[in-house]
């Protein structure tokens, strides 16, 4: 009993520290001459964490509060301030006209341990070690020779998608199960190469990781108070995470160094990177921990992002059975001649191109993009944006602004047909990839990744929801994660088709 006590004292008398720590840090007062941008009201220490924690969506919930305060908002998110931008004009702002000021991400304690911070891929663009590795990303790894180079890898792996679907036709299918192995498998063996054994675990652990930095983490919320890092015990399991993910890496990496160069086929990722570390291309040192990284960042960034669209892609298109019709009509037309699809005519596909870009006018994977931090104050809007403020780019809201878009909660692939509206970073109404010099590099790696599964798809079979439910019924609801898909697996009926 008298230990019970002595216990609960210890740790009423813990807390009780750490809440004057946090109330000491945190209620330093604001330099009130600073004319912020307008928000919410913010409670002591927490600030406005009570607006968003209740809710399991916070794009939306950060769309509702914008459509009161202003498309330039203010919050305060335990220790951080942010800022979310929820108009076009202000997110050309942000990416376009003030690039330089926001192209760094923020680091965080998920960051610094997990992503190899060390390398600075993903974090410092300020210097040269950051551009150069942004460009073998774009000019080697994801360029469009290279995407070409991944063809079979991709027609293989959906042909085994299609060979499963018609092996039990005509009974209820998890798609969207099928779907995420799908892209896993190709974004894992083009980046590691032929059926690595890892491949099972590496995807774990990027389940388990994107999920970690989805959450607000209190640890993260209060990073001047490193006691809550150990207290709330996401250090360690931060570390434990990384930990297994660098044995695995090494793993990859060690049996590529003992093959390289290799005999036969083409070179997958890893392979380049390596090379490109054995000749000494750049003006540093590539080191193991940045070829490490930059797997990593395709493996997280690549995989989720596309699966999600063609989950999204296919619920749209059942939701509306006359657009289904057309873009399968255009599938047969390009395809039914050659009698199987391949990637050669997918160029051909206007109409499935224009679902596609409507589907991630919709449903963006990342509907903030990712964030942005300030390396200096300025000026937006004439309010002041200080030094170290995170900054959330909309581009869900922005992409169901009334200003630029007709019926902008309508499906509509149309809209896109005879519009030059683009993702590639041009139009500040339409940015599903971001824009500026933190846009997607991954833009080319992405589209045949998407196109090609909805192309096989829709020429090899009819869909059908289960339980006599009518299309206009089923459930759209999105969860909550880094990337938004479907709340609820997609689970249909498929009849094979014959043309
Ligand atoms: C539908 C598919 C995809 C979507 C919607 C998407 C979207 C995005 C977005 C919104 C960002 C942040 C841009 C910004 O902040 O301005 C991003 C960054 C990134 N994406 Fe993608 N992405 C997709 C596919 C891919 C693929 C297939 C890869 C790699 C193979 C990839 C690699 C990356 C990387 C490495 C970054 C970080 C870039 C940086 O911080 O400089 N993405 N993506």
């Amino acid at each position: 009993m008298k230990m019970e006590f002595d216990l609960r004292s210890i740790s009423f008398i813990i807390s009780f520290f750490i809440f004057l720590l946090i109330l000491t840090k945190i209620l330093k007062k604001p330099n009130s001459t600073l004319k912020l941008p307008p928000g919410p009201p913010q409670l002591p220490i927490i600030g406005n964490l009570h607006n968003l924690l209740g809710s399991s969506l916070t794009h939306q919930t950060l769309k509702h509060l914008s459509d009161k305060y202003g498309p330039l908002m203010y919050l305060k998110l335990g220790e951080h301030s942010a800022v979310v931008v929820s108009s076009p004009e202000l997110a050309t702002q942000i990416m376009k006209t003030h690039d330089v000021i926001f192209a760094q991400r923020p680091i965080t304690l998920v960051s610094t341990i997990v992503w190899y911070n060390s390398t600075g891929i993903a974090f410092s663009p300020n210097n040269d070690y950051w551009r150069q590795l942004r460009k073998i990303c774009v000019m080697e790894l994801m360029s469009l020779k290279r995407v070409q180079s991944f063809r079979s890898i991709r027609e293989e792996e959906v042909w085994n998608l299609v060979t499963d679907l018609k092996s039990n036709v005509n009974s209820v299918i998890n798609l969207s199960k099928k779907i995420f192995s799908l892209t896993y498998a190709i974004t894992g063996r083009a980046a590691l190469g032929q059926k690595n054994s890892d491949q099972e675990l590496v995807i774990k652990l990027v389940e388990d990781i994107t999920k970690f930095a989805a959450g607000f983490s209190v640890a993260e919320l209060y990073p001047s108070v490193r006691i809550l890092q150990v207290m709330s015990g996401e250090r360690s399991k931060l570390e434990k995470i990384h930990e297994r993910m660098d044995t695995v890496l090494e793993r990859i990496l060690h049996q590529h160094k003992q093959e390289n160069p290799r005999k036969t086929g083409e070179e997958d990722l890893v392979d380049v990177l390596l090379r490109i570390q054995k000749n000494g291309e750049l003006e540093f040192p590539l080191t193991d921990d940045n070829v490490k990284a930059v797997i990593w960042d395709i493996f997280t960034a690549g995989s989720e992002t596309s699966s999600t669209t063609v989950e999204w892609a296919m619920s749209e298109m059942l939701r509306n059975p006359r657009i289904m019709e057309i873009a399968q009509t255009e599938v047969w037309r390009v395809f039914g001649p050659k009698g199987n699809v391949d990637e050669t005519g997918l160029n051909e596909l206007k109409y499935l191109k224009a679902v596609i870009k409507e589907t991630l006018r919709l449903h963006p994977s990342a509907p903030l993009l990712l964030p942005r931090e300030s390396n200096q104050a300025c000026e937006i809007n004439g309010y002041t944006i200080p030094v170290k403020t995170k900054v959330m780019v909309n581009a869900w809201a922005i992409g169901r602004d009334p200003r630029f878009w007709t019926e902008p909660e309508r499906f509509d692939p149309e809209r896109f047909l005879d519009s030059e509206i683009d993702f590639k970073g041009t139009d500040y109404e339409y940015t599903p990839f971001g824009a500026g010099r933190r846009i997607c590099p991954g833009i080319l790696f992405a589209l045949p990744n998407i196109e090609l599964p909805l192309a096989h798809l829709l020429y090899h079979f009819d869909w059908k929801l289960g339980a006599n439910l009518k299309f206009e019924d089923l459930d759209m609801t999105e969860s909550f994660g880094l990337t938004v898909r479907r709340k609820n697996d997609l689970y249909l009926i498929h009849v094979p088709h014959y043309i």
